[in-house]
């Protein structure tokens, strides 16, 4: 366009405020509508009328209104898209010309394009939604959507109604965008003891807005088992949906209704169209935060979309689609042009196709160019209001280049940005908050036992070492039963080294204690004393950690780790790598998934420390990045320590290099029915032998007949002994 700079800059807020306009010229009644379809009734208005049904505990009508209220407001964004589309050439007339135009037209030129544009807009979205719907809706009402709240009311709503499966729809999607939502959680438990409803009930219902992270999670997985062919199809996937995401997010913020900004007084309409464009632009902008939040988190992915392509081209070199890898490298290096690792790997994929002619011409992805392309432009408007308008902007991109920000802001940009990078190097910014609902501090009841260390000394989030809980003696005994039963492998499927070859790993359960003891090959007692521990453990780590429910212990085992003989010099590995209990740790990308083959109903995490004769054998913890060690921990006889098993507790135990490692690993949960079983079927042969010996007494009082028939079947069923199960 062939216009002065400062005409450009005008121009660029005109162009804005007109797409924008239309929200405020829809206060006024509609326009006569021919189609026969009932118009959009304001969302908020249909939510607010559910509350207050579901306040007078008119259920049928809460159901009615509040589903209602979330059918318009997807049905508004929907029309709203469908009207920016159709209205995308009008007034394009007007446009075309202001090229060719001389003279001082180019003005009016603009105005007549912006107001047929409003004029579009106007008709189109009049057309289905009455004039209060298009009205913005308060701060309130988005936050209640944005955290689901609906979904909340709906759940209670359908559990009166006794429409059961619907309500466990409606509570699972409440739930995954509040995690830590304890009653939820136990309601979900209870719609899933409820017959009548199965899992394919608990259905996300906000899913449409979440395929990018059902990609992203898909792909994370083929990446974990090495299927990179899978992988690389479904990052690319994930990319693209990232950005149609953006985009249809990027669609609302010019079409929807928009407050207008404050206005000052004084400034020419000039000045006033700029404050809104830039409000628009800023909007825009946003969108890259909003799609790259997770539901139930609190911050956003960094860098969503050039770490997606990071995983991309490196999964395309893996599955051999070489210039899939250079496109997507190519496209890498528009966010980051002098990254030395994307350069690096460039040259390499070049050689590996065969030389720079090859590599050079395979373009980057387009969609991605003029996303970005646009993006910069954006920035660059952006700035300019900061600088000249009072206007504030954080950027919500890590990779915009210096060169856009004015010389006055870059050094209070590249200080916010050198922050930003601090904190995303530390992890801090994800593991402030551990959504356990755990909070350590609570008091020790047991005499005898001291913290040894805190939060504090330990560098985290719910962690703690208590001194004294088991005597000398108690450790001896222990071991004894460790000497005495353990079996190569048990607790890790039977694997002899599942963590490195340099060690071999032995295991003992409660339950298989019980029997080798029932069986007289253990020391009965001792048995029982694995089996108290774990009580006495669950009452220490309740308490300090002011659990909010009951703990339920969900696996327990003595593990001893020995370190075998040769090779040990200079082991550079770990005897149990850096993990998180609950949850697969991306040291990469610091999250953690919640999922399987995580043990993911484990909510507490208890070591038990039985010597302190060997080499090596510290527990760790670290931050998210599974590098940066934050406290290590020596174990000796009678030592716990207790954390919270999610993402703010990644550990690992440093290398065994001599003798032989024992400690009892407890797990606990807050959800009954993962409950261990085991321990339940080793109490019911406790109780089953006591029985036993009542009986033997019984009987030697009377007649003394041998054998009776009662003894005998109570013998026989000691081997199939099953425990009473839950009906979960
Ligand atoms: O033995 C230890 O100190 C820790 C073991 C551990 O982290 C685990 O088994 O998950
Ligand atoms: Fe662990």
């Amino acid at each position: 366009m062939a216009q002065s700079s400062t005409c450009f800059s005008v121009y660029v807020a005109l162009y804005f405020v007109v797409i924008t306009l239309p929200a405020f010229i829809f206060a006024t009644p509609a326009h006569s509508t021919s189609n026969a379809q009932p118009l959009l009734q304001p969302y908020d208005f249909l939510f607010y009328s559910g509350v207050r049904a579901y306040f007078n505990e008119d259920w049928g009508k809460a159901a009615e209104l509040l589903e209602k209220s979330i059918l318009a407001k997807e049905s508004l964004f929907r029309v709203r898209r469908k009207c920016h589309d159709a209205c995308g050439s009008a007034g394009k007339e007007a446009l075309d010309r202001l090229d060719s135009e001389r003279g001082n037209l180019w003005d009016l030129l603009a105005l007549d394009w912006l107001q047929k544009k409003a004029e579009c807009l106007r008709f189109c979205i009049g057309r289905w939604v009455t004039p209060t719907g298009q009205l913005p809706v308060s701060v309130d009402i988005e936050y209640e959507f944005s955290s689901r709240n609906p979904y909340n009311f709906l759940q209670v709503t359908y559990y009166k109604l006794e429409k059961f499966q619907k309500a466990a729809s409606a509570a699972h999607t409440f739930f995954i965008a509040n995690p830590s939502h304890l009653e939820m959680r136990n309601n979900i438990e209870k719609y899933r003891r409820m017959e009548g409803v199965t899992q394919e009930d608990f259905q996300d219902r906000e899913i449409g807005n979440e395929k990018h992270w059902v990609l992203y999670d898909a792909a994370v997985h083929h990446e974990a088992s090495s299927d990179w062919a899978p992988a690389a199809e479904t990052w690319k996937a994930c990319v693209n949906e990232t950005l149609h995401q953006t985009e249809e997010c990027r669609v609302q913020c010019e079409v929807a209704s928009q407050a207008l900004p404050e206005d000052r007084g004084a400034g020419s309409v000039f000045e006033k169209a700029a404050a809104l464009s830039l409000s628009l632009l800023a909007c825009r902008q946003y969108c890259v935060t909003q799609v790259a939040m997770r539901p139930g988190r609190i911050s956003a992915h960094e860098d969503f979309l050039p770490s997606q392509l990071e995983h991309l081209h490196i999964a395309q070199f893996k599955a051999g689609d070489i210039s899939g890898a250079v496109q997507t490298l190519r496209t890498l290096l528009l966010f980051y042009p002098s990254d030395k690792n994307s350069l690096d790997n460039l040259q390499l994929y070049s050689e590996t196709l065969g030389g720079a002619a090859e590599t050079e011409a395979t373009t980057p992805n387009q969609d991605i160019v003029s996303y970005i392309s646009q993006s910069l432009q954006e920035k660059k408007l952006l700035y300019f209001g900061m600088e000249n308008f009072d206007f504030n902007f954080v950027d919500p991109d890590l990779w915009t280049p210096e060169d856009v920000v004015p010389e006055s802001l870059r050094d209070r940009w590249r200080a916010e940005k050198e922050k930003l990078n601090e904190k995303l190097k530390e992890g801090d910014w994800q593991e402030e908050v551990d959504d356990s609902g755990f909070y350590a501090g609570g008091p020790v009841p047991q005499v005898g036992v001291t913290i040894a260390m805190d939060n504090e000394l330990l560098n985290g989030t719910n962690r703690v070492v208590l001194d004294g809980v088991m005597t000398e003696e108690e450790c001896g005994r222990i071991l004894h039963l460790a000497n005495a039963a353990g079996s190569a492998g048990d607790g890790y499927k039977g694997r002899r080294s599942p963590h490195t070859p340099h060690e071999t790993f032995e295991g003992l359960t409660v339950l298989r204690a019980a029997k080798l003891a029932q069986d007289g090959l253990l020391n009965q007692t001792d048995a029982r004393l694995l089996y108290e521990l774990g009580e006495r453990v669950r009452t220490l780590l309740e308490s300090y950690f002011r659990s909010p429910s009951g703990l339920f212990m969900s696996f327990t085992h003595l593990v001893c780790r020995s370190a075998t003989a040769g090779d040990q010099e200079g082991r550079l590995d770990l005897s149990h790598p850096v993990h998180v209990d609950n949850c697969l740790l991306e040291p990469d990308t610091r999250q953690c998934w919640r999922e399987q083959p995580a043990f993911i109903h484990r909510d507490l995490s208890a070591v038990l420390y039985l010597n302190d004769n060997f080499d090596g054998g510290d527990l760790f913890f670290t931050s998210r990045d599974a590098k940066t060690v934050t406290a290590r921990v020596s174990p000796s006889c009678g030592r716990l320590v207790g954390f919270s098993s999610g993402p703010v507790n990644p550990h690992g135990v440093t290398a065994v290099t001599s003798g032989r490692r024992c400690a009892l690993a407890l797990w606990f949960t807050k959800e009954r029915p993962y409950r261990d079983m085991e321990r339940e079927e080793a109490e019911a042969l406790w109780d089953m032998d006591k029985q036993v010996k009542s009986d033997e007494e019984e009987e030697a009082k009377s007649a003394g007949n041998a054998r009776s028939q009662a003894r005998q079947q109570k013998r026989e069923s000691r081997g199939r002994v099953t425990g009473a199960r839950d009906e979960l």
